[in-house]
């Protein structure tokens, strides 16, 4: 991997100083402030039209920012620096492939394109796993594998700094818990990964910061941990639906709100030990299981799309008394609280 020699120790990878951007009326990107630290695995998040693709862009010299200051590697990318290009790598949702050759040929050619030999792509297509996939048609690889050979082109000339938009996006679970491995050693080799992703399952296991871009604007900028504990979101506690009534669990002390998701009664608390004990009181704890909060919920208050249909202590929706009725907030508890998060109480 080549590195600046020219440029302090410590100073950041990226930096960008009050960077705004403005397409007609809409103001994309409203006054940004970042740093990405070196050898940094930093996550850039937030719902559609958040201005990512904007600010990413704007880093990778696609685009001019309307004001602000941005430097990468210690260069402006705009206008386009030619020392910083080999610097960088790319994969873009919109990855562009050779279908028509080999993984390894794909390869290969985009080496050239950098002036790095055969030997290059051999290397790449092992970083990735692909190695056994070298002589398969592009077109004929998998969604996984293809992202994964996405990630290679923008590996292959050995960059420092890595802009990855979305490569999970539409790869089964085995398949994105596969390529967080590939990741995972990307960033153990020393190298900056700028990253966009949808999944906030996968910002809290991959990044060691993450920004949260609200309506052009950085809404959270920490570490997922610090994101998580700083705001103070409230635990779940999952009981087999029917063990309480609704509106019983959610009179219980202790309680902030109670739903039904997924064919448990989800009772929110910031004081689950105290629900925990009124629960075993009335019902016992056999089946019931307790989730912490996560980067998802953190993400979810930010953006302001938290909580539809809760049963509420202070003002219970009469719709939400039917459990059926009830169930419409799934997505909020999300996909997202793996083994991790989960304990299960065995009376
Ligand atoms: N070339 C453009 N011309 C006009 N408006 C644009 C252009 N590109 C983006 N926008 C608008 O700017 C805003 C920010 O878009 P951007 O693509 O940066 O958001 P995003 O966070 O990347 O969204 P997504 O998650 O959907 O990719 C959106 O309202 C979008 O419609």
């Amino acid at each position: 991997m080549t590195t600046d020699s020219t440029q302090p120790p410590g100073s950041p990878a990226i930096s960008v100083q009050d960077v705004r951007k403005r397409y007609g009326d809409r103001q994309a990107v409203d006054g940004v402030s970042l740093d990405v630290r070196r050898g940094e695995f930093f996550g850039l998040l937030g719902p559609n039209g958040a201005g990512k693709t904007t600010l990413i862009e704007i880093m990778e010299g696609l685009r001019q920012a309307d004001s602000g200051t941005v430097r990468v590697l210690g260069h402006s990318p705009w206008p386009r620096d030619t020392a910083l290009l080999p610097r960088m790598g790319v994969q873009t949702q919109a990855s562009a492939f050779f279908v028509r050759q080999s993984a390894r040929e794909h390869l290969v050619t985009v080496a050239g394109l950098y002036r790095r030999g055969p030997e290059a792509a051999d290397r790449t297509l092992e970083t990735v796993g692909l190695t056994e996939q070298r002589d398969v048609l592009v077109e004929n690889l998998s969604g996984g594998q293809r992202q994964r050979l996405a990630i290679a082109s923008a590996l292959v000339h050995d960059p420092e700094l890595i802009f990855l938009d979305e490569p999970t996006a539409a790869l089964d679970p085995q398949a994105r818990r596969d390529l967080w491995e590939v990741l995972r050693a990307l960033k153990s080799e020393g190298r900056t990964i700028v990253y966009t992703t949808h999944h906030l399952d996968e910002a809290e296991a991959l990044c060691d910061r993450v920004a949260i871009l609200v309506d052009g604007r950085t809404a959270a900028l920490d570490s997922p941990h610090r994101l998580v504990t700083a705001a103070g979101a409230p635990s779940r506690l999952l009981l087999p639906q029917g063990r309480l009534g609704i509106e019983e669990a959610a009179a219980l002390p202790g309680v902030d709100r109670a739903t039904v998701q997924g064919g448990s009664l989800v009772l929110e608390t910031a004081t689950p030990g105290k629900v925990l004990q009124a629960v075993d009181a009335l019902t016992g704890l056999d089946g019931v299981m307790t989730r912490t909060a996560t980067l998802e919920d953190v993400y979810l208050e930010l953006t302001g799309t938290a909580h539809p249909g809760a049963a509420h202590p202070a003002a219970a929706d009469p719709g939400a008394a039917d459990p059926g009725a009830a169930d419409t907030a799934a997505g909020h508890l999300g996909p997202q609280a793996g083994p991790h998060t989960q304990t299960e109480h065995q009376a």
